[in-house]
């Protein structure tokens, strides 16, 4: 018996469901006991070591999540949105630590985690990485500092197989710019500009994707005035530094009491 919690794995062959096994089974803190797969994948049923391209493994591929959760202590998530509010009711039943890094939510799924989080510890971050955080409290500090002769921008670069835009991360950095700007996001946001737009409105924040090749991930807030601009920027290199925030999430969960987190609160940054 080890004190190493037991992580189940969902979307086990998605990019970062195969970056979080080799993250897990790289660490000496937590052991990786379940793997989970939609039920029309052809990794069901099979050994998740030799679906991963290596040796055989104590793991095999499932669908059956709730049985797979009832051994676990924390569940690692990133898939879809339906996906992940299935989950996020079934970790609420056999009591584990859900972390939700999947991206894309319509409010009333967002509604739906914020219910289960009343049985459940459930951290949800639309990027797990220490430097987007710190990004999300500059952001905040550097739009409380300026006034909205500040035009303020939030672009980003994905690779071409993702599929929701502005990115989870964006969403998270005009939230923060909203905050520090005492707005509503929602009030402010211009999310698709094409056409005769009229002149850009004051106090708008705008998005700007871009999807290409293998971008794994870039953020930038820019604020533009008269005769100057600040950039804030962020890129992630290596899907790594997401998983390991995940896994920082899934040991920090553990004995915590029922509530939605972030990673603001794992990583000690929330602020007044
Ligand atoms: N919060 C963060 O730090 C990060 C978030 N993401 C988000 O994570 C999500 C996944 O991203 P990727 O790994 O690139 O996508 P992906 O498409 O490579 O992987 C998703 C996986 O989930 C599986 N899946 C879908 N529905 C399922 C179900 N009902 N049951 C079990 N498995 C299911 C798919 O078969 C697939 O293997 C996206 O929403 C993305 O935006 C990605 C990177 C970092
Ligand atoms: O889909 C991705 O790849 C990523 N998604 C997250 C997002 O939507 O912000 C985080 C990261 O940028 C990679």
């Amino acid at each position: 018996m080890t004190d190493a919690p037991g992580i189940v794995v969902t979307g086990a062959s998605g990019r970062m469901g195969q970056m979080l096994i080799e993250t897990i089974n790289a660490s000496d803190r937590a052991t990786l006991v379940g793997a989970i797969e939609r039920s029309d994948h052809p990794w069901v049923g099979k050994d998740l070591g030799e679906m991963m391209g290596g040796a055989s493994s104590d793991v095999v591929v499932t669908d059956d999540a709730l049985e797979a959760f009832a051994k676990a202590q924390a569940i690692v998530d990133f898939t879809s949105p339906a996906a992940s509010v299935e989950f996020a009711g079934l970790a609420a039943q056999a009591r584990c630590v859900h972390v939700i890094g999947t991206t894309g939510f319509a409010e009333d799924e967002l509604q739906k985690i914020n219910a289960a989080a009343r049985h459940a510890t459930i951290i949800r971050a639309g990027n797990m990485s220490l430097g987007v955080n710190l990004l999300v409290q500059l952001t905040k500090k550097v739009a409380a500092a300026l006034d909205d002769d500040y035009d303020i921008e939030v672009i980003e670069a994905h690779h071409n197989q993702k599929v929701d835009a502005p990115s989870g991360t964006a969403l998270m950095l005009g939230e923060a710019a909203a905050e520090g700007r005492g707005v509503s996001l929602g009030e402010v946001a211009d999310r698709a500009r094409d056409g005769i737009t009229g002149e850009r409105k004051r106090g708008q924040i705008g998005f700007h994707a871009i999807r290409g090749g293998d971008i794994v991930g870039e953020h930038d807030v820019l604020f533009a005035a008269l005769g100057e601009r600040i950039v804030l920027r962020h890129v992630a290199s290596d899907r790594a530094v997401f998983a390991r925030g995940a896994l920082k999430a899934a040991l920090w969960g553990q004995g915590r009491k029922p509530g939605e987190y972030d990673m603001l609160d794992v990583l000690g940054l929330t602020e007044n």
